[in-house]
């Protein structure tokens, strides 16, 4: 972590005397928002996205940044799913990463450093850069999350809103009761140090797992008959969930694909595609293809060294989930958990099998799709 701006490998503290994993605060919390006396308003070609393709809580950001179609708005840059002694790194030669397209950094701790040069905090991802500014907006996933699906409807190429009103307070009641025990919950359990803060972890895990798949079997969604922000929170720990959690974190009660409503509900959003991909709009043109007008003139304002292409673009759920960075990353970056770095091979998971969710009342809103493959 940095402490006053200095990259300390030794003040690694992740858990208290008592064995708990404990989760720092995120420092960087500026808002962007569509309003004329906003410091950080809302702009193509201005802000940047840090992700690892690892990171749960980075992939609720690129999700989202893909579904409402913001690629030609905000680019992407995305580091090495190894994350040693320097902390997050860029190696643009490595299969899926990319260089740091703003300030072409070797390490994500430097743009900490440029943002705030006495910043004491861990160097997380995702981060949220402003290039107008040469700084951190913010690094915490949840309110990317939301600035993405609410802040930037007019540069957002399709019609997704994940926030609906009318859903709004359940959606930030799922988002949080669903923190502790389930997103947070399976790194509570890895990184615990003693059987006591484990047993917890686990016990308060399993019981979240089991009252959703309940939930699940009468409804499609988490908050009922419409796909939002809280599925997207829910998607990205259950996808890592088998191939990852349940055994480099011990969480190994149950696999998700065991259970009934859960698997075929997380294959329902990995599943889950943008609509432009198949359907033109009435003038034969797809609706990207239609508003390209518009993606000329943020051709232009981003300058030839245009990096989102590097980054997913025109892509549902499945093309955001990158299964050999997120294995590489938990299996060989925590020495504490898994000192001889070995990969687990399994399971195989058939994320793309049929799940027969649409037989409950709804679906994604529509500019997405509800089926990963073409019936053309
Ligand atoms: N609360 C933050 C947490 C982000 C976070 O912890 N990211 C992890 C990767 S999964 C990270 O970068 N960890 C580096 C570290 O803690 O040193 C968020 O939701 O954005």
């Amino acid at each position: 972590m940095l402490v006053d701006g200095e990259w300390r490998a030794d003040a690694f503290e992740v858990t208290t005397e008592d064995g708990s994993f404990q989760r720092q605060e995120t420092p960087f919390r500026h808002e962007i928002r569509d309003d004329p006396d906003a410091r950080f308003q809302p702009e193509a070609g201005r802000y940047h996205l840090y992700v690892s393709y690892a990171c749960p809580w980075a992939h609720r950001t690129l999700l989202m940044r893909t579904l409402k179609g913001l690629e030609d708005a905000i680019s992407v840059s995305v580091v090495d799913p190894y994350r040693g002694e320097d902390g997050w790194q860029f190696t643009p030669d490595k299969d899926g990463c990319t260089r740091d397209h703003v300030h072409d950094a070797d390490f994500l701790r430097d743009l900490y450093v440029r943002a705030d040069p006495d910043a004491t905090c861990r160097v997380t991802v995702p981060v949220l850069w402003d290039r107008n500014e040469d700084t951190i907006v913010n690094n915490e996933s949840e309110e990317i999350m939301r600035m993405f699906d609410t802040e930037f409807d007019e540069y957002a190429q399709r019609d997704v809103d994940l926030y609906p009103g009318g859903y709004r307070d359940e959606v930030d009641r799922i988002i949080d009761e669903i923190y502790e025990p389930i997103n947070n919950g399976v790194y509570r359990a890895g990184f615990a140090t003693k059987q006591e803060p484990y047993d917890e972890a686990v016990g308060d895990l399993f019981a979240a797992l089991d009252h959703w798949d309940e939930v699940l079997a009468d409804q499609r969604y988490l908050a009922g008959d419409r796909l939002t922000e809280a599925d997207i929170a829910m998607f990205t720990t259950l996808v890592r969930f088998d191939n990852v959690y349940h055994t480099h974190f011990m969480c190994n009660v149950q696999s998700i694909h065991e259970y009934d409503n859960l698997w075929p509900y997380l294959r329902d959003l990995y599943q889950t595609d943008v609509a432009d991909r198949r359907e033109g709009t009435p003038d034969g043109r797809t609706e990207r293809g239609a508003r390209g007008d518009r993606r000329e003139r943020l051709d232009d304002a981003n300058g030839e060294d245009r990096p989102v292409s590097e980054a997913t673009r025109e892509s549902g759920v499945a093309e955001t989930v990158n299964m050999a960075h997120i294995k590489e990353h938990y299996y060989t970056t925590h020495p504490d958990v898994n000192p001889h770095r070995i990969v687990a091979r399994g399971p195989d998971l058939e994320f793309e099998a049929p799940h027969d969710r649409d037989a409950l009342p709804g679906g994604p809103p529509s500019g997405l799709h509800a089926a990963a493959s073409a019936d053309d």
